[in-house]
């Protein structure tokens, strides 16, 4: 272990930021609008690793621009309502130098500690991969940006390390042409595991996709609309409940019995069971098409992996080539995170319910963590600036006091 004396000590005025992805540069956004500094560190090389480094090719945005752009900037007038993977980043890139933002890359944060003796927080990166030093920089204002998505989920089944095929997260997939005329089984049925199954379907491959119990699936739209608008809308004037009644008896009219298909439907209805359990519904962008057609067949939970099959809870046995967890992810911040500042929970989550999660206790602040997406991010990061600017008010009349 390195010692103490070798660790650098900085202070930063302003706050330290952890994460380059949206939320970290929202916020610095917000921040700097303001006149108000922050340092932005990030593990990765670059921003917005999540997109970069971990998504398939054939990603768009699935809500509507006007629900996925960043505060201040809008999207180009040219994107399409749906963009792309790529010109998500590329708007993401000139965001941050609109901005002027440069965060420090190859800044893994390892621990952040409030320190009640000195009233400011210590926030640790460790050796970075060219060897970087160990650096302790201390602040009054820490944000936490690091993402629900920080690490994947990676489940362990029964015989596991006897499964000889390729067994991969969807966060290393990128495009189903290496997988052409083979059997692939996909385990999990949110957003990635559909999408991917499609993609698998479109390059000449067999999926198999994993639904261990219950799903919402909705079109993306109806009545001439996204769905997630008119969702929106419609939530401003009746109560969820009611507005999940609507989008089910659409949905039904639109895609017919999705339970005939094997995609049976949560009891809560899927707005009201996002809001609880931050479980987001799938939206269809041509998957149900194709299970329909038979192209992607819809299995049950697995029972236990085999040299090259696998074992079904219904009893069912079928060969596989290769396996895609797309399992999910999961937030790390409780591991580097001292202290119940912010949650009480493991799972790393506010304990305040939406749309108070974004301040906790001795400076401390939490962008993206709404399980609303980059709508949740627009705004906790507008808030956390607003509130951050109170104060740096009264610490310039302090010290303008002291001159
Ligand atoms: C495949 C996929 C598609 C999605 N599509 C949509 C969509 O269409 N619309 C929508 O609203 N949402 C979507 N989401 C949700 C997604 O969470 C947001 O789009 C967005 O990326 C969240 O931004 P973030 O900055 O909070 O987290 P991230 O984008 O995950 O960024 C967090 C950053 O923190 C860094 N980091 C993590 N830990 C540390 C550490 N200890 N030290 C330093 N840096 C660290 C990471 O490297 C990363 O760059 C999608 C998610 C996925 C996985
Ligand atoms: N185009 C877009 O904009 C896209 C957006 N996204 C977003 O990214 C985020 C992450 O999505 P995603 O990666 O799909 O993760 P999710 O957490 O949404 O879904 C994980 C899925 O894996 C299943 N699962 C987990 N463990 C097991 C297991 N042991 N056996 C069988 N099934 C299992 C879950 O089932 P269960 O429900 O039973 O727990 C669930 O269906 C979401 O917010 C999503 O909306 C993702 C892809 C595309
Ligand atoms: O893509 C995601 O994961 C999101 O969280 C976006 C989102 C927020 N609320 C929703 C409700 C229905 C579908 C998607 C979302």
């Amino acid at each position: 272990m390195m010692s103490r004396s070798t660790r650098r000590r900085l202070w930063v005025p302003g706050s330290v930021i952890v994460g380059a992805g949206p939320s970290g540069l929202a916020t610095a956004a917000c921040l700097k609008e303001k006149g108000i500094p922050s340092l932005i560190l990030e593990r990765a090389n670059c921003i917005a690793s999540l997109w970069q480094h971990k998504t398939y090719d054939r990603l768009r945005l699935h809500l509507p621009k006007n629900f996925c752009e960043l505060p201040l900037l809008p999207f180009p007038k040219d994107f399409p309502t749906y963009p792309t993977k790529q010109q998500f980043i590329s708007y993401l890139e000139s965001y941050a130098k609109h901005f002027d933002l440069e965060p420090a890359y190859n800044n893994t944060v390892v621990s952040a500690e409030f320190d009640e003796g000195c009233g400011f927080w210590r926030v640790r990166t460790g050796v970075g991969l060219k060897g970087d030093q160990e650096t302790e920089y201390v602040c009054q204002w820490l944000i936490v940006a690091t993402g629900e998505n920080a690490e994947e989920i990676v489940p362990e089944f029964e015989g596991m390390d006897k499964f000889l095929g390729p067994v991969v997260h969807t966060s290393s997939y990128r495009r189903g042409d290496c997988f052409q005329g083979k059997s692939v089984l996909v385990v999990g049925c949110g957003n990635s595991g559909m999408e991917v199954s499609l993609d698998l379907c479109n390059h000449n491959a067999c999926p198999s996709l994993v639904v261990r119990d219950s799903v919402h699936v909705l079109p993306q739209e109806m009545l001439g609309r996204s769905t997630f608008g008119l969702a929106m809308q419609l939530l401003k004037w009746f109560p969820v409940r009611l507005v999940d009644r609507f989008l089910l008896v659409i949905s039904r009219i639109m895609l017919g019995n999705t339970a005939q298909l094997g995609l049976p439907r949560p009891k809560i209805g899927p707005l009201e069971l996002k809001s609880i359990t931050g479980k987001t519904p799938v939206l269809d962008v041509g998957t149900l098409a194709q299970i329909r057609t038979g192209k992607i067949k819809v299995v049950r939970g697995i029972k236990r992996l085999m040299r090259n099959a696998v074992e079904f809870v219904d009893g069912m046995v079928e060969n596989f080539d290769a396996i895609i967890l797309a399992t999910g992810y999961r937030s790390t911040a409780p591991a580097w995170l001292k202290g119940k500042n912010l949650s009480s929970e493991e799972d790393g989550f506010p304990s305040k319910p939406f749309p108070d999660g974004w301040k906790g206790h001795n400076g401390l602040y939490a962008v993206g963590f709404t399980k609303r997406g980059l709508l949740g991010t627009s705004m906790d990061a507008r808030r956390i600036a607003e509130d951050i600017e109170k104060q740096w008010k009264v610490r310039a009349v302090q010290f303008q006091g002291l001159c």
